[in-house]
């Protein structure tokens, strides 16, 4: 599998890497938050979730607490994603709006990687990933389904077009609603993993999926998401439990 590296973090290799959600409403709140992470030593990198924060609209406030969050977090890697709200997120914007957004955090640098949903439109979506390339930041491109788990070829199918859009990264998240839902999301994971030449990340959300948010180092996804304070999607695992027990299922 490729390995991606952002600052001192390697994506793709080793046991899978921790991403910790902020989803602070303030600008305060928000770098508090990011304290009590980055005082946890837990995660390796941040998630902020700028759909949660209600300056998201104003660029000047934007760039302003991605700068202080810098400040913060030294060379720990910062993911930068609005989630929509068709996707599972707070607000509610128009594909203008969101790619506006976009395009803020990456004239100004604001992020080490940018979280761009894959079914926005195409042309704008290649322009994006070529402007973010540009100024050195990486593209995790991604797809949630709230309600239920497509099958294992659409699965599949998806995390193609995000690696043949230009994605660093590919990420897909699904709701299960059986045992078997989870297993097509692990099945497309691995059947993946080498397929691709492209690092994944892939989870089942709720309690039905969370062995998927454990076992990434077995199926090939390179990154999970845990907890210090709330949590951003159903079933994420605090993030000292999440450490603990990727260290145990560890392997060479
Ligand atoms: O894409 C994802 C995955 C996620 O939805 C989860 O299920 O852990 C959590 C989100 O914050 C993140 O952007």
């Amino acid at each position: 599998m490729r390995i991606v590296k952002v600052r001192n973090v390697e994506f793709g290799t080793d046991r899978p890497k921790i991403a910790v959600p902020i989803t602070g409403k303030s600008s305060d709140d928000i770098i508090k938050q990011a304290e009590t992470i980055m005082s946890s030593d837990n995660a390796d990198l941040i998630e902020w979730r700028i759909d949660f924060f209600d300056q998201v609209e104003d660029a000047e406030k934007l760039v302003e607490t991605a700068k202080k969050l810098r400040q913060v977090m030294g060379e720990m890697p910062l993911l930068t994603t609005f989630r929509t709200h068709f996707e599972g997120g707070v607000k509610e914007l128009s594909e203008e709006e969101y790619f506006d957004i976009c395009r803020v955090l990456i004239k100004e640098k604001a992020t080490d990687l940018l979280d761009l949903e894959l079914f926005r439109k195409t042309s704008k979506l290649k322009e994006i990933i070529a402007e973010a390339h540009e100024n050195n930041i990486y593209i995790i491109m991604s797809n949630h389904d709230f309600d239920k788990t497509p099958a294992t070829s659409e699965l599949e199918r998806r995390l193609t077009l995000m690696k043949t859009y230009g994605a660093d990264i590919a990420k897909i998240a699904v709701m299960p609603n059986s045992a078997r839902d989870v297993l097509n999301l692990l099945l497309a994971t691995d059947n993946m993993k080498y397929k691709l030449n492209c690092p994944l990340i892939t989870m089942a959300m709720g309690d039905l999926g969370k062995v998927t948010r454990i076992s990434g180092e077995v199926f090939g996804s390179c990154l999970t998401f845990g907890t210090v304070g709330d949590a951003s999607a159903p079933g994420q695992i605090e993030s000292t439990n999440l450490k603990g027990i990727l260290n145990t299922l560890k392997f060479d």
